[in-house]
């Protein structure tokens, strides 16, 4: 069995989601950090800081868990990323660690940046790392939060994290540089990695996981086309392979079956109908195993 750490705060809501999506429901009360899966894989699910969670993996109190790129780097825990989830606070996509000063400023990079600058960041460990390898140095000061609002008074720049990037207009602030991308990973001790039968569960809960991000923004699409028409329709459909193309029984017709993007949908099924698809159904996908 193996024991999962799930991120409290900002991956939370995203991550309950997810595992809901998946079948592998975290069931709990409000408040309570203590939780379960209904699984037979499962053991201890415990919900805590993402900060920390690479460390306790690391340290082997839990087989496996959820936190950000950007925690697994700055912590400098040693484990093993199984698979990179793709998802931030408000939903899909990667999020960004920056070094930003006020929009006023010259500074066209990081490498304009003054020598003894003050630097306010929640990720020491990285700052310091990204100045010495510029060759600048500079005073990082630890920051527990709203650190944009500290320059220019309490600091020359930041190195904060950014996602939509409204915090750092309302602000003042604009990004000079990209110290790394960060998403949500699912991370694994390495001894349980290396262990048969906790790899074995450990890479069926990630193919659950996976499944459903893999579906999100595809629809399964299913349609009739005449038989002198199917040449023209099959040139129009992308796939995950190729289409499936069955016989409609005595009636000269093909059924055909694709996975495509739901964002192109408004402009394909126009075009299906008009190269002769008929019976067009567009169906919801919940996972997608490959
Ligand atoms: N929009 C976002 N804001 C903050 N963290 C985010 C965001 N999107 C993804 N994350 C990731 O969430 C983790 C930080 O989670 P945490 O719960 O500490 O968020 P937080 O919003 O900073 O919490 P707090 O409100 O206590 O400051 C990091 O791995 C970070 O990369
Ligand atoms: O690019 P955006 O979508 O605006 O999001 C990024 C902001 O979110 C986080 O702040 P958080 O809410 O964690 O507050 P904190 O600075 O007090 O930790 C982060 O530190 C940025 O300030
Ligand atoms: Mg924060």
């Amino acid at each position: 069995m193996i024991n999962i750490a799930i991120p409290k705060g900002s991956l939370q809501n995203q991550t309950l989601q997810l595992f809901a999506q998946a079948g592998l429901e975290i069931k709990r009360t409000e408040r309570e950090y203590n939780a379960r899966i209904d699984d037979p894989r499962v053991g201890k699910v415990k919900i805590l800081r993402p900060q920390e969670i690479p460390t306790y993996v690391a340290k082997g109190y839990f087989d496996l868990g959820i936190s950000g790129t950007d925690w697994v780097v700055e912590s400098g825990a040693v484990v093993v990323t199984v698979a990179e989830l793709d998802y931030g606070k408000q939903g899909p996509g990667k999020v960004k660690v920056v070094v930003a000063v006020p929009e006023a400023q010259r500074a066209a990079s990081a490498k304009d940046i003054l020598p003894g600058s003050r630097i306010s960041t929640e990720y020491p460990n990285l700052t310091r790392k990204f100045f010495a390898d510029l060759g600048i140095p500079v005073e990082v000061e630890n920051s527990f939060g709203a650190t944009e609002a500290k320059v220019p008074e309490l600091a020359d720049a930041v190195v904060d994290l950014t996602e939509t990037g409204s915090t750092l207009v309302k602000n003042g602030l604009k990004i000079v540089d990209v110290i790394l991308e960060s998403t949500s990973e699912l991370i694994a001790n390495k001894n349980s990695w290396a262990d048969p039968e906790k790899r074995e569960e450990i890479e069926a809960i990630e193919t659950m996981l996976f499944a459903v991000t893999r579906a999100r923004g595809k629809v399964l699409i299913a349609l009739n086309v005449p038989e002198d028409r199917i040449e023209e329709v099959i040139a129009l459909l992308p796939s995950m392979k190729r289409p499936t193309v069955s016989k409609l029984y005595n009636s000269g017709f093909y059924a055909v079956q694709s996975v495509v993007d739901r964002s192109g949908i408004n402009l394909l099924i126009p075009l299906l109908k008009k190269a002769g698809a008929e019976d067009i159904i567009e169906v919801a996908i919940s996972k997608i195993v490959p």
